[in-house]
């Protein structure tokens, strides 16, 4: 919680301003009751009140307004935090990306990232200054009542010491709890995601009954874990009232032998009375909320996991200027996605020439995917180097690299904004002049304008809308207008129709015109277009050349190939 506090930052002035009327806010209200009960006792026994009633009117507006501001400031600052907090944690997803999100739920980590900054409110907004308000008001309290006779104030002390301790009897539990509960959500929510990006396929192979029984088990679980937080939290919530009709007899009592000894003058009885119960109010809101305030140190404990993980790679440099010539090279580059594994990529040595189209080639698993991440720097090599433009790329700052490199991923992702705002993803200043010009270029201007809404069409969320081609030629047009030297294109294996498939091709033609070309391919109508073949296998580099050398002088390679030539088996 300490490691929240230093996040609050710039807003803490308002936090402060907050905290200072919630204090306000509780004295006015201890003043006034105790002026309240005065002037009723003073009343009853026909004394003089007038000077009582001017002050009531004096605090009642600051009654109102007080705790007015302390609610207003104090969400104020809590909201600016949680938007600061949620800009970290997206932030700390693209410096992640895509390793560590792999090894998580997505579903899981949008819960962290809304749901658990959702939970710090509750201590931003609602513990931060009750905590101080409670240090603070019952001391005044005290203070008074020991003006009147210290043993009112030593009636008092014990329950108001008990019940600030309640809190931290059940803790271990409390904490063990929370941790259960936000894991449980987080669960909840990544099966929730899973479940309805997998929807087509549980409902073609029947599996959705199955899958709503995983549901309820869930629920279940989370269920169980929602009363274990309840009946703790209900104990706690039964043992506070408790201490506070305890603290206020001891009080009553004591007043009361007080004032029969004459020890206490008799119009002070009611006015004791009343201090002793407005003291309870700033403790029992903060032992209210310090009931979910696992909830909250487990949201918090979860967002630090995040923040604090380690990036996959490490910028060595920040800064980067000159011109790259963009020559690609592989040198012995060694690569595992972690210690346990087997290595994923062995030896990879081979060179992309500026301009120059190589198609990546080997059998499934064969490392090519792996070489373009490395080429990205998603992760770094672990032997070995990748340069370009003879600098190896861990000397370049990531920002740099990602400008010098674009990537037609098989998988086209686009998302659900007007297409043409998919299309400048990598350019966001481009015209729509630019945009169309590279939808034309990527053969996919002729689909684009026949949809109803043109380039304001929304595909859909993972462009549900729009055929796989159709997604193809958009990646294509945005690799287009990014107009980075190097291309990575990771050519789709689903079957396109022999139209769909023709019309990519020629705009596949388009973006590698000038470019130096890493296709990791499939299609033969792909392999063939290329300048030189470089053949994978189980991480090694085999074999490079043209692919008519290959084809005559390779048994490898034409067995790869079997089915997708005449004549070769
Ligand atoms: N994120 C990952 N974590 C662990 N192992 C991985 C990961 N990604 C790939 N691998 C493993 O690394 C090896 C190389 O995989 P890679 O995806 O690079 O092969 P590929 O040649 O691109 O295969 P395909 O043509 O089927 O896409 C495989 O054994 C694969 O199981």
């Amino acid at each position: 919680m300490t490691r929240f506090l230093a996040l609050i930052g710039p807003h803490r002035t308002l936090l402060v301003f907050a905290i200072v009327s919630g204090i306000a806010h509780h004295l006015v209200v201890l003043a006034s009751a105790g002026t309240g009960a005065w002037v009723v006792s003073r009343a009853i026994t026909g004394q003089e009140f007038t000077g009582g009633l001017i002050l009531l009117g004096v605090l009642l507006p600051f009654v109102a307004l007080t705790p007015w501001l302390e609610s207003y400031l104090a969400h104020v600052a809590a909201f600016r935090v949680l938007a600061d907090i949620r800009g970290r944690i997206y932030a700390a997803f693209e410096r992640l990306a895509p390793g560590y999100l792999l090894e998580r739920r997505s579903g899981d980590l949008g819960a962290a990232a809304i749901s658990d900054v959702e939970q710090l409110e509750l201590w931003f907004a609602h513990t931060l200054s009750p905590l101080v308000s409670a240090a603070t008001v019952p001391v005044a309290a005290l203070t008074a009542l020991g003006t009147f006779d210290p043993a009112l104030a030593g009636a008092l002390a014990p329950a108001l010491v008990l019940l600030a301790t309640v809190p931290s009897w059940l803790r271990q539990k409390a904490e063990a709890q929370g941790t259960e509960l936000r894991a449980q959500v987080g669960e909840l929510n990544a099966e929730a995601v899973d479940t309805l990006q997998g929807l087509r396929e549980l409902v073609t192979s029947g599996a959705g009954p199955r899958q709503i029984g995983r549901f309820r088990g869930l629920e279940a679980k989370l269920l169980g874990a929602k009363l274990a937080h309840a009946r703790r939290s209900g104990l706690e919530h039964g043992v506070t009232n408790a201490l506070t009709v305890f603290g206020l007899l001891a009080v009553l009592v004591t007043a009361a032998l007080l004032v029969t000894r004459g020890a206490l003058d008799p119009a002070l009885f009611p006015v004791a009375v009343v201090l002793a119960a407005t003291t309870f109010a700033p403790v029992i809101a903060v032992t209210d909320v310090a009931r979910d305030v696992n909830l909250v140190v487990a949201a918090g404990r979860r967002i630090m996991t995040i923040l604090d993980t380690e990036p996959p790679v490490r910028d060595r440099v920040t800064d980067f200027s000159g011109d790259i010539t963009p020559r690609v090279v592989f040198d012995t580059v060694r690569f595992r996605y972690a210690p346990a594994l087997p290595d994923a990529v062995a030896d990879a040595t081979f060179t992309v020439e500026p301009g120059e189209t190589v198609a990546l080639v080997g059998h499934s698993g064969a490392g090519k995917s792996t070489c373009a991440s490395l080429l990205m720097r998603f992760w770094d090599v672990a032997d070995g180097a990748i340069t370009i433009g003879g600098h190896d790329i861990r000397d370049l700052p990531q920002d740099h690299l990602r400008k010098l490199i674009t990537l037609v991923p098989q998988d086209v992702y686009l998302f659900n904004i007007p297409l043409k705002d998919n299309i400048r993803l990598g350019r966001p200043e481009a015209t729509d002049a630019e945009v169309v010009a590279a939808a034309e270029a990527a053969l996919a201007e002729e689909f684009i304008t026949g949809l109803p809404d043109g380039y304001d069409t929304i595909p859909g969320e993972l462009g549900a809308r729009l055929s796989g081609g159709q997604r193809q030629r958009i990646a294509i047009a945005r690799a287009l207008l990014k107009d980075a030297p190097i291309l990575i294109m990771d050519e789709a294996v689903s079957n396109l129709d022999a139209e769909s498939e023709q019309e990519v091709t020629q705009a596949m033609a388009q973006v590698r015109a000038g470019r130096t070309t890493l296709v990791i391919a499939h299609r033969l109508s792909t392999i063939r277009t290329a300048d030189r073949v470089v053949m994978l296998d189980d991480g090694r580099t085999i074999t490079t050349g043209t692919h008519d050398d290959l084809l005559s002088g390779n048994a490898g390679y034409r067995r790869l190939l079997a089915g997708q030539v005449a004549g070769v088996e």
